[in-house]
């Protein structure tokens, strides 16, 4: 029999799949005893674990032909009524995708050819990065602030790049927890409008804003401007659960049409019973609860900060965030995030090292640390043992 070699076998594309780091460090951190703040995973406490068990078991009742059968691609038609009512379109401008996770591949796949430029921050959010690579791009970046994308870079790079999209997180972005202010949204509007670009606004942190209110989407700022250019992408993981695997794509008619089309060759559909447990968890006391989850994030994001403002040696900085679920950390010049994390999961804690948030590279002292999972005690204790790890680190150089 002649030896196999699957290396061979495999197309060229499998040469740019790589595995995602919080995948890989989520298997890590099911250790007992380690406390991790790694995965942006929602706080399990506000999962409605026992309204879910009633309303999927009466779904199955009373529509069980419906909710076991195939379904239609763009989605679940009450539930696609239900997120244009939130988001304030029409239902058939709202494709159900499932996670934004596929909204993210759905659209490298539409979008780029072979070394496609495709623009987006650094960091940006590595699975957008691993969605997108695959498809062979010649990925763009600008750097990402605490006020979102460095404008005047974008406006230097968009002198001489015509990038397929732009891929933005203008609100709570993941990593860096940037918040772009009004102007800049509306300034990155006018650069985008002036050259008729897409941007693909991810829009995941959309309803855990800590202060009075959300501010306007790009979507909205397009749609008032008449500009059909911006695609937006919304998900239930943050505000209902991850798990279930539902979220969704706004877009022009014509971008939607072709996005369906390449999501029924994905998966013909996001599953039934899914879509329609979402739906029939949100279409009541939807706004108590993002409320309720604005407050449980908010006093998060406290605990984080007080016990960082105790335990954090000098010279390592760190983001305040307005909202979201991270923060984000910027070691001494020099010292390595990898580094850090083996001493890190040696006191049992874990985090994120940054790197792997920057398209082409760098990033090597910086870390994402996101406070949802854990209560305050987890938290203060997280950070004790961070602080341990990272004096221990420190006392090397
Ligand atoms: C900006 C942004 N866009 C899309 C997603 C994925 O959302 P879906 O759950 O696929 O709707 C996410 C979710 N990111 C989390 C979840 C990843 C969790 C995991 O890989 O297990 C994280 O960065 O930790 C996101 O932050």
């Amino acid at each position: 029999m002649k030896a196999f070699n699957w290396q061979e076998a495999f197309g060229e594309r499998a040469s740019r799949i790589r595995a995602s780091t919080i995948r890989e460090l989520l298997k890590l951190t099911q250790r007992p005893g380690i406390l991790s703040f790694a995965g942006g995973l929602p706080a399990p406490e506000l999962f409605p674990k026992e309204e879910a068990a009633e309303k999927a078991a009466a779904i199955l009742k009373a529509k069980g032909e419906v909710a076991l059968q195939y379904g239609p691609t763009e989605g679940y038609f009450p539930l696609r009524a239900f997120v244009a009512e939130w988001i304030g379109v029409r239902p058939e401008e709202v494709l159900i995708t499932t996670g934004s996770q596929q909204a993210l591949d759905l659209l490298g796949k539409v979008f780029l050819d072979e070394g496609s430029p495709v623009l987006l921050e650094a960091p940006s959010y590595m699975g957008a990065i691993q969605a997108l690579r695959p498809f062979g791009p010649r990925f763009l970046t600008v750097p990402a602030g605490e006020e979102g994308p460095d404008l005047d870079a974008l406006e230097e790079v968009l002198q001489r790049e015509r990038p397929r999209f732009l891929y933005l997180i203008p609100s709570f972005q993941n990593p860096s927890g940037g918040l772009m202010p009004l102007r800049a949204r509306e300034r990155l509007l006018e650069l985008v409008m002036e050259r008729g670009l897409v941007v693909v606004e991810d829009d995941a942190y959309r309803e855990l804003y800590f202060g009075e209110r959300r501010l306007p989407s790009l979507f909205e700022l397009s749609r008032e401007a008449g500009y059909p250019g911006v695609i937006y992408l919304g998900s239930f993981s943050k505000v209902l659960s991850p798990g279930l695997r539902v979220a969704f794509a706004v877009a022009h008619p014509e971008a939607l049409q072709k996005l369906t089309q390449a999501k029924q060759g994905s998966d013909l559909h996001t599953p039934m019973l899914n879509q329609m447990l979402v739906h029939e968890l949100a279409k009541e006391g939807f706004p108590e609860r993002l409320e309720r989850i604005r407050r449980v994030y908010r006093e998060k994001a406290e605990a984080m900060l007080q016990a960082l403002d105790r335990e954090m040696p000098q010279g390592v900085r760190y983001t305040r965030p307005q909202g979201g679920m991270f923060v984000w950390m910027t070691l001494p010049e020099g010292l390595s995030a990898e580094a850090l994390f083996q001493r890190a999961i040696e006191e049992n804690v874990a985090f994120v090292p940054g790197s792997p948030f920057f398209a082409n590279g760098g990033g090597e002292n910086t870390l994402r640390l996101s406070y949802a999972t854990l209560n305050p005690e987890g938290i203060a204790e997280g950070m004790r043992r961070l602080g341990r790890a990272l004096k221990g680190l420190l006392a090397l150089v």
